[in-house]
């Protein structure tokens, strides 16, 4: 993002926003509440329209960027709930739609991918149940899971430990580590880092819609994976 500004209800919410996200960062944005994180995460990917600057995604505005399998997000709340009631599976499985080709059923992979998703987040052993009647820790797991399934390049988790327990907040360290050691990109609101401070490359800090501090804390880890990412689309065998 450059020279970002976004305004909600005649409010400027967010100014000045320079901010690039590079390929194996596992970038913190903190911050007050209110301060503009929820609406900086939002506007990155495109959910909210910018009143100035400019953001892309993989080189394209989001309105132009079309591999959207390469994205996970796990939004703060549930939009899940209401509607057709789901198994743990399902939604998870809902995970991997972007990377199926329509009409396919669920491949040997796909199966695989949902269930090193659920292994991820510790609830491999509620898969069959309802995923309404989880309490609400638990439906964030299952948010963060069906953003796993789809093996996502970078991952955007808005306050993945909010309302969950520490062993829970620990196996998501595990998953990330995984994830970050891979070299996969992850962009995470959080109030503090907690046990996922040892990922942590760079914390970007924001005070009343203005970045207020940057800081690097290590360099992202040393992956081959990251030169597959740059083939453009197609090239692959
Ligand atoms: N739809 C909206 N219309 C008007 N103002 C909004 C809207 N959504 C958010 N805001 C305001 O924008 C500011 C930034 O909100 P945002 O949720 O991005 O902050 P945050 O840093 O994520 O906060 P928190 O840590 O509490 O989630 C707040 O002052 C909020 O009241």
């Amino acid at each position: 993002m450059t020279g970002g500004r976004v305004r909600l209800d005649g409010r400027e919410v967010l100014s000045g926003i320079d901010l690039r996200v590079e390929d194996g960062d596992v970038l913190a944005l903190t911050g007050p509440n209110g301060s503009g994180k929820s609406t900086l995460v939002r506007a990155l990917l495109g959910l909210l329209p910018l009143s100035g600057g400019r953001t892309e995604i993989y080189g394209a505005t989001p309105a132009r960027f079309r591999d959207w399998a390469r994205v996970g997000y796990v939004p703060q709340r549930l939009p899940m709930g209401g509607g057709v009631p789901a198994t743990v599976r399902e939604v998870v499985a809902s995970g991997r739609t972007a990377r199926q080709s329509r009409w396919r059923l669920a491949s040997a992979a796909d199966r695989a991918a949902v269930d090193r998703a659920l292994d991820a987040v510790g609830l491999a052993d509620r898969a069959r149940d309802s995923a309404h009647l989880l309490s609400g820790g638990q439906q964030q797991r299952v948010l963060i899971a069906r953003a796993l399934a789809g093996e996502p390049d970078v991952i955007v988790m808005d306050e993945p430990n909010a309302g969950v327990d520490a062993d829970n907040q620990r196996a998501l360290a595990r998953t990330l580590g995984t994830l970050a050691a891979e070299g996969r990109t992850a962009l995470l609101v959080l109030h503090e880092l907690g046990p996922l401070e040892p990922l942590i490359t760079r914390t970007v800090r924001l005070e009343n819609g203005r970045i207020a501090a940057e800081t690097r804390l290590r360099e992202p880890a040393p992956s081959g994976r990251r030169e597959t990412l740059e083939q453009p689309a197609g090239s692959a065998a």
